[in-house]
């Protein structure tokens, strides 16, 4: 999917709400655990009853990997019933990968070719030969680790290099890369001041900010300090969602939830369009 479509889904939904689908087999409910493919099932009634409040689904690859083989299925599962049922939606692999060049080409191909993701996150730490295997996919994205939600962003992330912050250098460097224009970014909604910061390097790129809901950032904050003129926001949220209950209602639960979000976007959506009525 190309930047330009992901943002006509956005305005079309009124959401730029990415719904997390980390699935643990110990929290959803137990009358799946008698399905065939219990995953694929959790998966499946949460996308059935949340689309239309979402833009994107962000299936982190751990919850699956842990599974196993039957894990690696559900999440195939997932993505092919996403592409043939809601085309209109953006999916990313949340892999966090990122090697040497010819073992990253592998990772690129696995998600962005054969598995059919729209984008994958990538670690920055390896630097540029890492990251631009994953670049080379045309109208596909590479979502790069900048500012993470968690606490231990602060042990390297914010570190200063030469009088400039890391995650300054990530951004700053990484446009210099080839297909620089396919980059995507990691803020955390718990980081939501640095964002003013974020947007003087990167005014226009998107940003995926996890971290709203079980973390506690606030999505007014983010809005705030991080939405463009083409909104350039995935905020995700996960738990908070997925989870919200584990009765066998939970994915009626899940689309109540996602509604409300849904709803506050586009609250957000209104106000920044009447706060820029004379730049837009
Ligand atoms: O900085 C980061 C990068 C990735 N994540 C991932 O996003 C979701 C958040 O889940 P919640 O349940 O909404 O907290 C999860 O997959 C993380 O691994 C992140 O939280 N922060």
């Amino acid at each position: 999917m190309t930047t330009q479509e992901l943002v006509e889904q956005i305005r079309k939904k009124q959401s730029f709400l990415c719904i997390g689908l980390d699935v643990d087999l110990k929290k959803i409910p137990t009358y799946l655990l008698s399905e065939e493919d219990p995953i694929f099932s959790f998966n499946k009634a949460i996308i059935d009853a949340t689309h239309q409040f979402c833009v994107a689904y962000k299936p982190n690859t751990a919850f699956y990997e842990a599974c196993g083989l039957k894990g690696w299925e559900a999440l195939q599962k997932t993505i092919d019933y996403l592409h043939d049922n809601y085309p209109e939606i953006y999916t990313i692999a949340d892999a966090k990968r990122g090697d040497i060049g010819n073992t990253s080409k592998m990772y690129a191909k696995t998600f962005l070719k054969d598995m059919g993701f729209d984008s994958v996150t990538v670690a920055p730490y390896m630097g540029k030969d890492s990251v631009e295997p994953f670049l080379e996919f045309e109208d596909k994205h590479t979502i790069l680790l900048a500012l993470t939600s968690n606490e231990g962003a602060f042990d390297f992330q914010t570190l200063k290099s030469d009088e400039t912050e890391i995650y300054k250098k990530v951004l700053e460097t990484s446009k210099s890369w080839e297909n620089s224009e396919n980059l995507m970014y990691v803020v955390g909604a718990t980081k939501a001041e640095y964002l003013a910061e974020v947007r003087k390097i990167v005014p226009e790129s998107f940003l995926l900010v996890p971290g709203v809901g079980a973390q506690g950032g606030k999505l007014e904050d983010v809005c705030k300090y991080g939405m463009t003129k083409d909104v350039g926001l995935l905020v995700n949220s996960s738990r908070k969602i997925i989870y919200a209950s584990t009765n066998n209602n939970f994915a009626e639960v899940a689309a109540a939830k996602a509604e409300i979000l849904q709803q506050q976007m586009a609250e957000e959506l209104e106000k920044f369009k009447f706060e820029h009525s004379n730049e837009l």
